[in-house]
């Protein structure tokens, strides 16, 4: 087994990318910025919504956060990302989901200003992500796409796994995470294999593949009899259990494989943020302010 090493390749980006703030900010006088919005006080996203504004604070990049309570009615959601669209010093929002029982997430999604989606999850983003030929069009484009995805095509070329030609399986079809990355690894020339909870022989397909990324939030939920030999597994997975922090890939058991592995924690969640730092610079070049 080889370990890839997230938590290396994220500070070697976020080196990178403070550099690069530094000197926009020595260029042009302005420093680039995120807001960030919480609604209510998951434990979890509490934990997520602090590293991020750390990591801006780390990269000189400005964080402005915004904590709506738990029984906001959704209008004032809305209201709060329509006054943010409109502050001319805010490049990115951040909506962090989940949002709280009877809120339509994908309704206030749809109210932040394509320019400032960090998280590519506006209708216009997800289109032009899906309309995209290559990852060179991605790229030279700065089209917005969801953070984890991006981090996890990040580890994958700077781990030196080839994509192009080869059979990559996603489990996990979600709008923040499988879905967008079938369509990265689709513009890299993988053969895509997309899977889900309707998905039948799913250890078979999965045997199949030189890549495998694993992004359906249950423990230990892929094993050995999902994964060939040789192969490259991404597991993207957060769970916390009685046990500690674990991805969706039972480690212990595939650990012993001739593959290439990401570890949780230390490996796709740092990217992550990474990416959002990422994003936000190119929110901050699109809107040329
Ligand atoms: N490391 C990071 O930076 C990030 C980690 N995560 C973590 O990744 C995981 C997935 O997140 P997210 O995509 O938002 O989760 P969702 O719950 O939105 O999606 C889960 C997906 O898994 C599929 N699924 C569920 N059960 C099975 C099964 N038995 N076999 C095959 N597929 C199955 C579902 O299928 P169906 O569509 O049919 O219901 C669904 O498409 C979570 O653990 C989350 O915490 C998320 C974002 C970032
Ligand atoms: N709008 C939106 N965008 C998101 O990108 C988004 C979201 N909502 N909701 C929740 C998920 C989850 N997510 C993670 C971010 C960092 C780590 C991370 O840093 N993980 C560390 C461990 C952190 C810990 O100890 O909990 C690691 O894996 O090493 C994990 C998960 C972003 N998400």
């Amino acid at each position: 087994m080889k370990l890839i090493d997230g938590k290396k390749i994220s500070s070697d980006k976020r080196a990178e990318i403070k550099e690069k703030v530094a000197k926009i900010k020595q260029q042009t006088g302005k420093t680039p910025s995120l807001a960030t919005i919480l609604v209510g006080g998951d434990p979890a996203s509490r934990v997520y919504i602090k590293s991020k504004i750390k990591a801006c604070e780390d990269a000189g990049i400005k964080s402005f956060h915004y904590n709506l309570d738990e029984n906001s009615p959704q209008e004032e959601i809305i209201a709060l990302i329509k006054k943010l669209n409109e502050n001319s010093e805010i490049d990115g929002i951040l909506l962090q989901l989940p949002l709280p029982q009877n809120k339509d997430a994908q309704e206030c999604l749809n109210t932040i200003s394509p320019l400032k989606d960090v998280d590519g999850l506006h209708p216009f983003n997800a289109g032009l992500l899906n309309l995209s030929k290559s990852w060179n069009e991605i790229i030279e484009k700065n089209i917005l796409v969801s953070c984890t995805p991006l981090g996890v095509v990040h580890i994958l070329h700077k781990s030196g796994i080839t994509i192009k030609g080869k059979t990559a399986v996603v489990i996990g079809r979600s709008n923040l995470v499988g879905k967008p990355l079938s369509m990265l690894l689709l513009a890299n020339d993988a053969t895509v294999i997309m899977t889900h909870s309707k998905t039948r022989n799913l250890k078979e397909i999965c045997k199949s593949a030189d890549i495998v990324v694993v992004a359906v939030g249950k423990a230990r939920f892929v094993n050995k009899d999902f994964i060939k030999t040789g192969a490259a597994v991404i597991d993207v997975g957060i769970n916390r259990t009685p046990e500690g922090l674990c991805g969706d890939v039972d480690f212990d058991a595939v650990k012993d494989m001739d593959i290439e592995i990401t570890p949780v924690p230390g490996g796709v969640g740092p990217m992550t943020i990474t990416m959002l730092l990422e994003n936000t610079l190119k929110a901050f070049n699109n809107r040329k302010r």
